[in-house]
């Protein structure tokens, strides 16, 4: 166990520290994390901040799981160590959303999509191996090559919440650390997730207990922890903004993270008199998601970007931009 001592220093101490970690750490202790989406980083004053817990909510298909990835797979291609904490999805799953996104930067609309990467990948009537299973596919071979260059670098954790617990979390985010040299980047997906031992508590009071958690390891790791949040039944509603108070132990979550956005569909957020006076912008406004800046102990809060969604490939656009129209709480027709 840490001695008080050792957990306490002097502010000159901390100034050696960060003269250290700023004279030879470079990359490999940075303090600021770009997610690869440049409006995000902009809004964000650079990236997701080592040391800080950040929250990703949304209602249920928004969208959570690609943007994450993606985030996670752009800290990776930067050279980073990232640790995606998967208790969702089964890792295969997770390689075939990477190679799709790959393909879908590569190519565009040209490029397969996830669906038919999948089928290529699960096809049981053949024995090959997954280079010749894409070899066909327009611009597969490139897509897969995009991923080994990161490939060493995103790590995924099979997470199950009977058995993955923080100290799970804690001690594999070490490993990865020891093996690479790199302080990572953890992404749990999600939250609510975490297996938390001991006598049964309540939601709200589990995840305060997991949230604060993550957040410790964060401080003590100095790395950035980004966390996927479920909400309860009322944030669910279409045509309903989630907000913050609709997350699963809202308070406890909103008192531990140093950062919480939150993801909405375009559709269902927007004014009413928007869609009233030019029918053709419902359309429009179902390709894109709405990602709310809530809070931000780091800077400035309250700012709405605005993401495409190519989910048939598994991504969001990475150029996101401020959203101009008017957002709406509860828009009180279908
Ligand atoms: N092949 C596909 N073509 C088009 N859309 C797809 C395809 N596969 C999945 N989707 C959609 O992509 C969306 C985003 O999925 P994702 O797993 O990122 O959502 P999520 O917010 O994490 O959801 P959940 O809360 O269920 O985990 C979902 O609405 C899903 O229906």
């Amino acid at each position: 166990m840490t001695s008080v001592m050792e957990q306490t220093s002097s502010i000159s101490g901390i100034l050696e520290q960060s003269d250290e970690r700023l004279r030879n750490a470079g990359e490999s202790l940075a303090r600021v994390w770009p997610t690869g989406f440049a409006a995000l980083d902009r809004s964000l004053g650079g990236g997701l901040r080592g040391g800080g817990l950040t929250l990703l909510a949304g209602p249920q298909g928004v969208g959570k799981t690609t943007f994450a990835l993606q985030l996670a797979r752009n800290v990776a291609r930067s050279g980073k160590s990232v640790v995606y904490f998967s208790f969702e999805h089964d890792p295969e799953d997770l390689l075939t959303r990477l190679i799709s996104l790959e393909a879908g930067e590569l190519l565009s609309s040209r490029a397969p999509g996830l669906e038919q990467i999948r089928t290529v990948l699960e096809d049981c009537s053949v024995s090959t191996s997954i280079e010749e299973r894409l070899a066909d596919l327009p611009s597969g071979p490139e897509a897969l090559a995009a991923v080994r260059e990161y490939a060493d670098r995103l790590h995924v954790h099979r997470a199950t919440g009977t058995s993955t617990d923080l100290t799970e979390i804690q001690n594999t985010a070490e490993q990865v650390w020891q093996a690479s040299g790199q302080v990572p980047m953890l992404v749990v997906d999600y939250l609510q997730k975490v297996n938390v031992p001991g006598p049964q508590t309540n939601d709200e009071e589990r995840s305060g207990i997991v949230a604060e958690g993550l957040k410790d390891l964060s401080i003590d790791g100095g790395m950035p922890v980004l966390a996927m949040v479920a909400s309860d039944r009322d944030g669910i509603t279409s045509g309903r903004r989630m907000r913050v108070h609709h997350l699963r132990g809202s308070s406890a979550l909103a008192y531990e993270a140093d950062a919480v956005m939150i993801f909405n569909q375009k559709y269902d957020v927007v004014a009413r008199h928007h869609l009233v006076y030019d029918v053709t912008n419902a359309e429009k406004y179902h390709q894109w998601a709405v990602l709310t800046v809530e809070k931000n102990r780091f800077g400035q809060d309250g700012i709405n970007l605005e993401f495409r969604k190519y989910f048939h490939q598994s991504r969001f656009s990475p150029d996101g931009s401020q959203v101009t129209e008017q957002l709406v709480d509860d828009r009180l027709f279908a």
